[in-house]
């Protein structure tokens, strides 16, 4: 496949379109043989740590702080696995909802690693706002990522809605769930934090939030260079960079 050039180098944030992002994504994997689990791993372990940094347990009203994370059925949802670990080693209180599992070595692993951390998984999600609110003070949204197309199918257009009516704070994982990829969704989810892994999807320009992060620090530098994603300097060992 030829060298897709994805932005001007001279831009201060790049932001690639969802073809481009599956192209970086299966260049990590057949090139430069980076498996999933691996990615899967740094990438939601990154998202942790931007929560973290966000919302520090210290500035949350529990303790430990409650966060449901809803978790989708493509490797959105795998991050959200990761995340709920880690976060669950952070100091919070995390709680799954996890409708639609795909039948896979990788997902089964990290629903039993979760398991066995006694992160409680929500048979039912509520279906009254009110209720998400009680139930936690932050919500992860791992629903869908960068593979997401057309309208949103059940479970998750009623699910999509709900969460349209929480006033808890929403942190989505690469793109807000039922957002274009590249072109947003004014009247969908407005999360307040939005983690971009890897490099910002075009959508991101329509982030409206408080917070946006950067994560997933796993390009190597050749693979930044050849499709120009001219990436900030994450400081020392970080792997959650603030962009806004
Ligand atoms: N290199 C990287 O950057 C890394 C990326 N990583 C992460 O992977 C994410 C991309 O993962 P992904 O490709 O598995 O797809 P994702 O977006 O989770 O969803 C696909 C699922 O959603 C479904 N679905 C689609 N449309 C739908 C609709 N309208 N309504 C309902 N369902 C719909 C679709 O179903 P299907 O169409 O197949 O029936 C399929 O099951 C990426 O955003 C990042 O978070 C990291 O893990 C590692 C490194
Ligand atoms: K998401």
């Amino acid at each position: 496949m030829g060298v897709i050039k994805l932005a001007s180098a001279f831009q201060a944030v790049v932001r690639i379109s969802q073809e481009e992002a599956q192209v970086v994504d299966q260049e990590l994997l057949n090139e430069y043989q980076f498996s999933v689990d691996q990615l899967m791993e740094l990438a939601g372990l990154s998202c942790a740590v931007a929560i973290g940094k966000v919302y520090p347990p210290t500035s949350m009203s529990r303790s430990p702080p409650t966060v449901l994370v809803i978790c989708g059925p493509g490797n959105n949802g795998g991050d959200g696995l990761v995340c709920a670990r880690h976060l669950k080693l952070f100091g919070y209180q995390p709680t799954i909802y996890y409708p639609k599992r795909p039948n896979k070595p990788l997902f089964t692993a990290l629903v039993t690693q979760c398991q066995k951390m006694d992160i409680p998984f929500l048979s039912d999600l509520p279906l009254e706002p009110m209720l998400i609110d009680e139930l936690c003070e932050l919500v992860v949204d791992a629903i869908f990522g960068f593979s997401f197309k057309g309208d949103v199918r059940e479970p998750f257009q009623s699910i999509l809605k709900v969460l349209g009516g929480v006033t808890v704070p929403i942190a989505s994982i690469d793109i807000p769930s039922g957002w274009d990829v590249e072109k947003g969704n004014a009247e969908g989810l407005q999360p307040d934090l939005l983690i971009s892994l890897t490099v910002p999807k075009k959508s991101a320009a329509h982030f409206t939030g408080r917070y946006h992060c950067l994560g997933g620090r796993f390009v190597p530098p050749a693979l930044e260079k050849k499709y120009q994603l001219n990436l900030p300097s994450y400081p020392d060992t970080e792997c959650a960079y603030h962009l806004q």
